[in-house]
């Protein structure tokens, strides 16, 4: 379930080890972000030793369990599994279908589909709970990350009934035309939780003025399937 504070409609917070580099600073960073509201939270952490990324999901799991937001896990899918988590996947990780087969028929699985509508289409096939398009603007966190343009959310929420994710570069000022053009669900890492000076104060404010920028979800807007 999304959480109603946002209307069905809302934030998808990605943590990453460039903002919040160590236990402390991720759980304080994630609490903060959740207490202000957001719908759902990705442990993205490309860096961490498995045991490492282990301590720190198993915490996050409980974090977010008690704000009733879904925790969902990018990459490392057998981490997914064993603590019983959704998982997060892009077109050099694990498959969908193999996810969908190992974490059982009520796990959230994503799929990265950067500007592809087929590859959209065929995450769905196999499995995926939501698809997520993007980069729609430079990325601090993934400069690398391959482009889309806006109007491709629109053309999907002509051709697809799944929630739909909008990624890269999203901040208070393009987050309305990005709700407009067709996400449900808007992905951002630095956004919330890149500052100067680590501060949970600052990561509540922030996610204070991102929900305050989006338009609240009319019945249509709200995906079902999450
Ligand atoms: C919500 C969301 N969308 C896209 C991505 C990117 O996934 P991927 O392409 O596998 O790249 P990495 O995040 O693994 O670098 C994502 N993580 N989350
Ligand atoms: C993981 C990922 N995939 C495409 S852009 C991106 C990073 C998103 O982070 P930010 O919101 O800081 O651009
Ligand atoms: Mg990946």
């Amino acid at each position: 379930m999304l959480n109603p504070n946002v209307g069905g409609s809302g934030l998808y917070a990605i943590t990453d080890p460039q903002w919040l580099p160590d236990d402390k600073s991720l759980l304080l960073g994630v609490e903060a972000a959740l207490e202000a509201g957001v719908a759902l939270v990705q442990y993205r952490d490309k860096t961490a030793t498995e045991a490492t990324a282990y301590r720190r999901a198993r915490a996050l799991q409980a974090l977010c369990t008690d704000y009733q937001v879904p925790l969902i896990i990018n990459d490392r899918l057998h981490l997914a599994a064993d603590l019983g988590l959704g998982v997060h996947l892009g077109v050099s990780d694990a498959s969908i279908a193999q996810a969908r087969r190992l974490l059982g028929a009520n796990a959230l699985l994503g799929a990265t589909c950067h500007a592809s509508l087929s590859r959209a289409q065929a995450s769905l096939q196999a499995g995926a709970s939501y698809v997520a398009f993007g980069r729609f603007f430079p990325s601090q966190t993934k400069a690398e990350a391959p482009p889309a343009e806006l109007s491709l959310l629109t053309q999907a929420r002509q051709k697809l009934t799944c929630p739909l994710v909008a990624i890269g570069g999203l901040n208070v000022n393009n987050l309305p035309q990005v709700q407009a053009a067709g996400a449900h669900l808007l992905a951002l890492s630095a956004g919330i939780f890149a500052h100067t000076d680590f501060s949970p104060t600052q990561i509540r404010m922030q996610v204070t003025a991102l929900n305050a920028a989006l338009r609240p979800a009319m019945p249509s807007n709200v995906p079902h399937h999450l």
